[in-house]
């Protein structure tokens, strides 16, 4: 049995051995509740306190502004349905990409159906990038938020986040940029680029899972409702006692993304494009649901004409990667992102996405390349088997 070559690295990432070690001690001597006013609780809140800086730096942002949550899923929550509480009568329109994640999303439908707004999807391009003219069209003085994410988890898909964030501001808008696939892969500059809201979550950056922050600038957080409450923890944003152990493992993290960025993506952009090149070469049919340049340099998502994706999957059971993301599971609905680039749902189920990370070499590369090549021909096969008088995919294999 040879090893599972893991590709999946933008559903989550194995916990960095240097943030393990970082969080052990949070576990043990240094268990105090952070909130306690004693030496050892102060000591505790110190180490948060230093987290937050590390998190704060990875995206630009003031230390200030980061509010710890659970994951991005629960930062998204807060800062839409934060922000549609406050928001005046006449200005309750939140306006979406058509391909964000699930939980900004499904969070704007929710907030909108509970404060009485509405929302409105954002069209993208073929390649899976945002139509930022269709957002301008969009705009009017009934919007109160906007939202683009800064990269796509399925397609690695970059936005133009700084000029989605100008036309939003021009409206009168507050933006909202999920980060998540962003941080730790590519710059992001919240500060710079003037975005009101952020989310990330520390287990897309080889930190802990059930801990994430949403950025948000003092003056709009004191605007903001809380989603849970109780202690006050987090200025009132986020009361209950902090996951000091998953905060110090998520500002260790983001040191080791920002410090590791550039070699990352490099080594990554090459061992992707490896994966792209050895799969075109060797199959035909190969079509890749994404930018070629504005992409994420370790996502690479390719349909295979003909292959049913959920079929490869069970052929390959020696590589983990996903069709769709990892939260749909192995639902047989086509992905939205994909269907919202204007793939129909059989080539949205045709679609795999591999997404390469820290840990990945490039014997795993060659490897992985030779088990989907088979299994996608082993699927093929069948699917040609079992409709005799359908037309083979390859030119080069004419049925008798
Ligand atoms: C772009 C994006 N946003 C949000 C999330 C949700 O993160 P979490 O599961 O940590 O709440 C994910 C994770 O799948 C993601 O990829
Ligand atoms: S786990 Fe990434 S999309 Fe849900």
């Amino acid at each position: 049995m040879t090893a599972m070559i893991y590709c999946d690295y933008n559903a989550t990432t194995p916990v960095d051995p240097r943030v393990l070690e970082a969080m052990l001690p949070l576990f043990s001597e240094d268990f105090a509740n952070a909130s306690s006013g004693h030496t050892a609780g102060r000591a505790v809140a110190r180490l948060v306190e230093q987290a937050r800086g590390q998190v704060a730096a990875l995206v630009g942002a003031g230390r200030r502004n980061v509010v710890f949550t659970s994951g991005a899923t629960e930062a998204a929550n807060l800062a839409i349905r934060g922000v549609l509480a406050g928001a005046e009568p006449g200005r309750r329109r939140i306006l979406v990409a058509a391909t964000e994640h699930k939980a900004v999303l499904a969070a704007a439908q929710d907030a909108a159906r509970i404060h009485g707004g509405s929302v409105g999807l954002i069209r993208v391009l073929r390649n899976g990038t945002p139509d930022l003219d269709h957002l301008a069209s969009l705009l009017s003085r009934n919007v109160v938020l906007v939202a683009v994410m800064a990269a796509n988890s399925e397609t690695g898909a970059i936005a133009d986040v700084r000029r989605a964030c100008q036309l939003t501001h021009s409206a009168g808008a507050l933006y909202l940029c999920d980060v998540t696939q962003a941080a730790g892969k590519i710059p992001v500059a919240l500060e710079a680029q003037e975005i009101d809201l952020a989310v990330l979550s520390a287990h897309k950056i080889y930190g802990p899972k059930g801990v994430g922050a949403l950025v948000a600038s003092r003056p709009l957080q004191n605007r903001m409702t809380p989603l849970i409450v109780g202690g006050g923890q987090e200025r009132g944003l986020r009361s209950g006692t902090v996951n000091s152990a998953g905060i110090v493992g998520f500002g260790r993290a983001a040191a080791i993304a920002a410090a590791e960025l550039a070699t990352d993506a490099d080594r990554l952009r090459h061992l992707t494009a490896l994966l792209h090149r050895l799969l075109a070469e060797k199959l035909t049919g190969v079509e890749l649901n994404g930018p070629t340049v504005t992409r994420l340099p370790n996502t690479l998502n390719l349909r295979f004409a003909g292959a049913d994706a959920d079929a490869v999957m069970t052929s390959t059971p020696q590589v983990a990667v996903s069709a769709g993301s990892a939260c749909k599971g192995s639902s047989t609905e086509p992905s939205h992102v994909l269907t919202a680039m204007g793939l129909d749902s059989t080539a949205a189920l045709e679609s795999l996405r591999f997404s390469l990370g820290r840990p990945t070499t490039e014997d795993e590369v060659h490897t992985a390349a030779d088990h989907v090549v088979t299994a996608v021909d082993h699927v093929r096969s069948l699917h040609h088997r079992s409709r005799p008088s359908s037309r083979a995919h390859t030119p080069t294999r004419t049925r008798a």
